[in-house]
């Protein structure tokens, strides 16, 4: 994959004491497309992603974020999403933007924008508590696109939600390239990522196991137990 990266990873990885989460990991995130970082329990992709979005320290490797190397800076143009949104129960959507865009000094005209975006403008003086879970996600993304990100980081954006959720989080989700956002998000739901996504990285015990385009002919599912079965008897050789 030569095309034009907005992220890559160099070996990156995150040891907690003795346990590597992320073991030199290597990721190659094309601009202008939704890549799925797929991997079973514990597999290191909410690790990854916290690094990538400045929330951990890597212990080993490197980050680069359009072509430079990754610094705090980088952040301003990396929104995330990760585990559940920090939301403001008791306010309502726009309240709840209206902190953050005051926070980061942006105009008021951002809620409306991001607002639309999502599909929340309608809301009126429901407060957050009251909300959906789909609700409360698609406002944990309006959030995190205020600062008009050029990357976008979602860790389990589905985990949760019911069907119609789903898809309209699904719609949302592959709306964002054409806006000029790239969507970086991971999941343990093929079938639902299969839809979604233009590129897959599969991630077992730390390792990256398998990156490329995703055929949409080919079986998701039985590519994944192949790699994630293969790095398994790995292992237990070991
Ligand atoms: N703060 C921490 N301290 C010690 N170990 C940690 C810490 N955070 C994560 N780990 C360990 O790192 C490994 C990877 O965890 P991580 O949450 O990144 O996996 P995941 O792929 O996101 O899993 P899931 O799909 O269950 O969320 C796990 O073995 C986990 O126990």
């Amino acid at each position: 994959m030569n095309e034009t990266c907005i992220l890559r990873t160099d070996r990156i990885s995150k040891r907690f004491k003795h346990a590597a989460a992320v073991d030199e990991v290597s990721l190659a995130v094309r601009e202008g497309t939704v890549y799925g970082l797929l991997g079973p329990n514990g597999a290191g992709k909410t690790t990854l992603l916290k690094m990538i979005a400045g929330l951990l320290r890597p212990t080993g490797g490197a980050m680069w974020f359009d072509g430079k190397p990754w610094s705090r800076s980088s952040l301003e143009q990396i929104g995330a999403l990760i585990e559940s949104p920090a939301l403001y129960g008791n306010l309502t959507a726009r309240e709840n933007l209206n902190v953050h865009t005051m926070m980061l000094g942006l105009p008021e005209r951002r809620i409306d924008e991001v607002l639309e975006t999502v599909d929340l403008t309608d809301t009126g003086k429901k407060r957050a508590a009251h909300f959906s879970l789909g609700m409360k996600q698609r406002l944990g993304i309006a959030i995190a696109l205020l600062k008009r990100p050029r990357l976008l980081i979602l860790d389990e954006p589905t985990n949760g939600l019911d069907p119609l959720g789903i898809q309209e989080l699904r719609e949302l989700i592959r709306s964002f390239p054409a806006q000029g956002i790239t969507v970086l998000l991971s999941s343990h739901a093929l079938n639902e990522v299969e839809q979604i996504v233009d590129d897959i990285g599969i991630i077992s015990g730390g390792k990256l196991r398998y990156q490329g385009p995703l055929d949409k002919n080919a079986d998701l599912e039985a590519l994944f137990m192949e790699v994630v079965r293969a790095s398994d008897r790995r292992a237990g050789a070991r």
